[in-house]
């Protein structure tokens, strides 16, 4: 029996422009249940992970921006994704800014012993308050998830590192800050930036992710920043970048992953209505879910 649990988790405290905390509402709104029906046997909306109006606060220490909610909110998420896996479900988050990502993967990667991770996004998030230009915490998930960083983000759900970095694949970027392109020879991340995906195809890179992460992992995560795409297709986001993937080439990037049956967990993240054309952005975040989870059109 497949079975699909919907997670909202409306956190925008990882970063500035307010109104990603509303993303998960916006995706709802743009049909994600009605989509995805005829796809699973069962789907279970279990809301959102309660977030309230905190106030913003820098820590001192660190220079992180909202370090101590980030990360108590962080363990609910990982809690409730923890039970969803538990109960057979495949868990499916909606951010929300992507600093949401260290509780999802805190609370998945425990089921595994090589969890595979992809990273689609124009950026890295792969940097350190050390790093950051920003003291931004959406900026940082990757590599709190890697176990680098502040342990407040690294420790969630009491275990660290959550995946390896020989199981990440970041596909799609295009802005990496000097830390991050560090980080990334150091510890031989395998990455696709926009020049591959130009070169080689969205096809080709997607066979290339397939085969690597099969080889090596039991599971793997799609950690897919909407900021990954084009900003012509997906405008609605905090931080776009220019010349991303195309609406096409993610469509096939979700079927190419469908058709290899390899992905246990998903999450789409930095969908932000108010910075939004239409609910553009929600609409394509629920279009691919659909590609995902085996919409075919014939
Ligand atoms: N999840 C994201 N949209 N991250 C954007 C990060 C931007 C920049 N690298 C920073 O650290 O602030
Ligand atoms: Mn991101
Ligand atoms: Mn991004």
């Amino acid at each position: 029996m497949r079975k699909l649990s919907i997670i909202g988790m409306p956190m925008d405290l990882g970063q500035m422009r307010r109104g990603v905390d509303m993303g998960p509402s916006a995706i709802r709104y743009a049909g994600i249940n009605e989509r995805l029906k005829p796809l699973f046997d069962e789907i279970h909306d279990m809301g959102d992970i309660p977030i309230g109006r905190p106030e913003v606060v820098i820590d001192k220490e660190s220079n992180l921006r909202n370090l101590d909610l980030v990360a108590e909110k962080s363990t609910l998420l990982a809690e409730k994704v923890d039970e969803v896996i538990q109960s057979g479900s495949f868990p499916l988050v909606l951010g929300g800014d992507h600093s949401i990502a260290i509780g999802t993967l805190a609370g998945v990667s425990k089921h595994y012993t090589n969890l595979g991770v992809i990273w689609y996004d124009a950026h890295g998030d792969l940097n350190t308050a050390e790093t950051s230009p920003s003291g931004n915490i959406h900026g940082m998930p990757l590599a709190a998830s890697l176990g680098i960083g502040h342990h407040s983000l690294t420790d969630i759900g009491g275990y660290s590192p959550k995946i390896k970095p020989e199981h990440v694949v970041i596909i799609g970027a295009r802005a990496l800050d000097e830390g991050e392109k560090i980080l990334i020879k150091e510890k031989g991340i395998k990455v696709y930036t926009m020049h591959e995906i130009d070169r080689l195809g969205m096809a080709k890179v997607m066979e290339e992710t397939i085969a690597y992460l099969k080889e090596r992992t039991d599971g793997v995560h799609l950690s897919l920043d909407l900021d990954g795409l084009d900003p012509n297709d997906a405008p609605g986001v905090g931080t776009p970048v220019m010349g991303g993937i195309s609406y096409r080439e993610s469509h096939l990037a979700m079927e190419m992953l469908e058709e290899a049956r390899i992905i246990t967990s998903a999450e789409f993240v930095e969908v932000n209505p108010i910075l939004d054309e239409k609910n553009k952005t929600a609409r394509a975040a629920v279009e691919l879910m659909g590609s995902l989870f085996g919409e075919k059109l014939l």
